[in-house]
């Protein structure tokens, strides 16, 4: 059986530099997207009204302040667990680490995370437009230039020259949730709604909408160019995901591999799903619905090149006069496996 999982987003960035603006933004135009959040400071996101309105069930802090304080993963693991839980139908968490809090140590901390339903989703840095840290930038899935009002554009192509994933730029830190989940359309309750409550609450500014491009192929995707695509970070490209065909024997020549652990053998799939975000990749045999001759695949993002990215793709297809792939060759993709299948 599949178990369920909710990916966590850390949202990481210098003091006053928009990370609780952003996280605002994500909460109010989540519409049916059921989103948690980790934060250390509920004031800043007015939280308040969510716990007069009672829905506060899904928003936790920590009790011991800032993240960085949590010297083991067991701390975040806790409040994670709770958030992750299939009970609570979150369809996103985000973690916003304090101003002060260091990002490697945070995603080290995210990765060392042992619950089955909590996948890591990327980290997402925000910079300041006027004097953004590049370091930071280096860092990121998603790199959101914050503060284009203030000091326009400019350092969003700086920020690009330097960011291994996908760069964007906002005021207000007005972020199309999109971009980091999948919409979730859910029938709307007769109360009011989080987002709606935390909408009338404060005033609205206009996003940067995502876009998407959909890929399909009637042929098998060579897993060494499909790697090196995803390892590129394509520019506008902020998530992927899709299921992949590998071409026969490319999975491995026995068809079977050593299952992680229990030194089990398994049969290897010949369809993966993969899931990207920024430069974090996941990859793990489709569930036995989701099949395809060669790949389906969506990218999200913004200022997408539909053709540049059509044609990066077409390339990844096995071509007829191309040898078979040797034994191995699946590794370039699978090596990105994560189990997320119950025993
Ligand atoms: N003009 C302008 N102001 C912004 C922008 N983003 C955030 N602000 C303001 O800057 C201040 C700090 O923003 P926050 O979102 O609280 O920043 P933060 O990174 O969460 O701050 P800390 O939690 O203290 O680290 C607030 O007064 C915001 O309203 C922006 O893009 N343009």
């Amino acid at each position: 059986m599949t178990v369920r999982t909710v990916p966590v987003v850390l949202v990481a960035g210098h003091l006053g530099v928009g990370k609780s603006s952003l996280v605002n933004h994500l909460l109010r135009h989540a519409d049916g997207t059921r989103i948690g959040v980790v934060v250390n400071d509920f004031g800043a996101l007015g939280i308040d009204a969510m716990l007069v309105a009672g829905q506060a069930s899904s928003v936790t802090a920590l009790s011991n302040g800032c993240l960085c304080c949590v010297t083991d993963a067991d701390g975040l693991s806790a409040v994670l667990a709770d958030l992750v839980a299939p009970a609570t139908g979150l369809d996103l968490v985000v973690v916003e680490a304090s101003g002060l809090a260091e990002p490697r140590e945070l995603v080290r901390l995210l990765l060392a995370s042992s619950d089955p339903h909590a996948v890591y989703g990327g980290l997402v840095a925000v910079l300041d437009a006027c004097a953004p840290d590049l370091d930071h930038a280096r860092l990121a899935d998603l790199a959101v230039v914050n503060g284009l009002d203030r000091c326009g554009p400019a350092a969003v192509e700086a920020v690009r020259a330097v960011a291994p994933g996908a760069v964007v730029g906002t005021s207000h830190g007005a972020l199309d949730p999109a971009l980091l989940v999948d919409p979730v359309r859910r029938p709307q309750p007769a109360q009011l709604t989080l987002d709606a409550l935390l909408r009338e609450a404060d005033g609205e500014h206009p996003h940067v909408a995502a876009s998407s491009v959909s890929f399909a192929s009637e042929r098998p995707l060579d897993a060494g160019r499909l790697a090196a695509f995803l390892e590129s970070g394509p520019a506008g490209v902020v998530r992927m995901k899709g299921i992949v065909r590998l071409p026969v024997g490319a999975s491995g020549a026995t068809g079977e591999d050593e299952e992680r652990g229990g030194g089990v053998l398994i049969e290897t799939p010949d369809v993966w799903e993969v899931q990207t975000v920024g430069t974090a990749i996941r990859v793990r045999p489709a569930p036995g619905r989701l099949t395809t001759r060669g790949a389906r695949l969506v990218l999200i993002g913004t200022d997408l090149d539909e053709p540049a990215l059509r044609a990066a793709l077409e390339d990844c297809a096995v071509r007829e006069d191309e040898p078979a792939p040797s034994e191995h060759a699946a590794l370039a993709l699978t090596r990105y496996r994560i189990d997320l299948t119950s025993a």
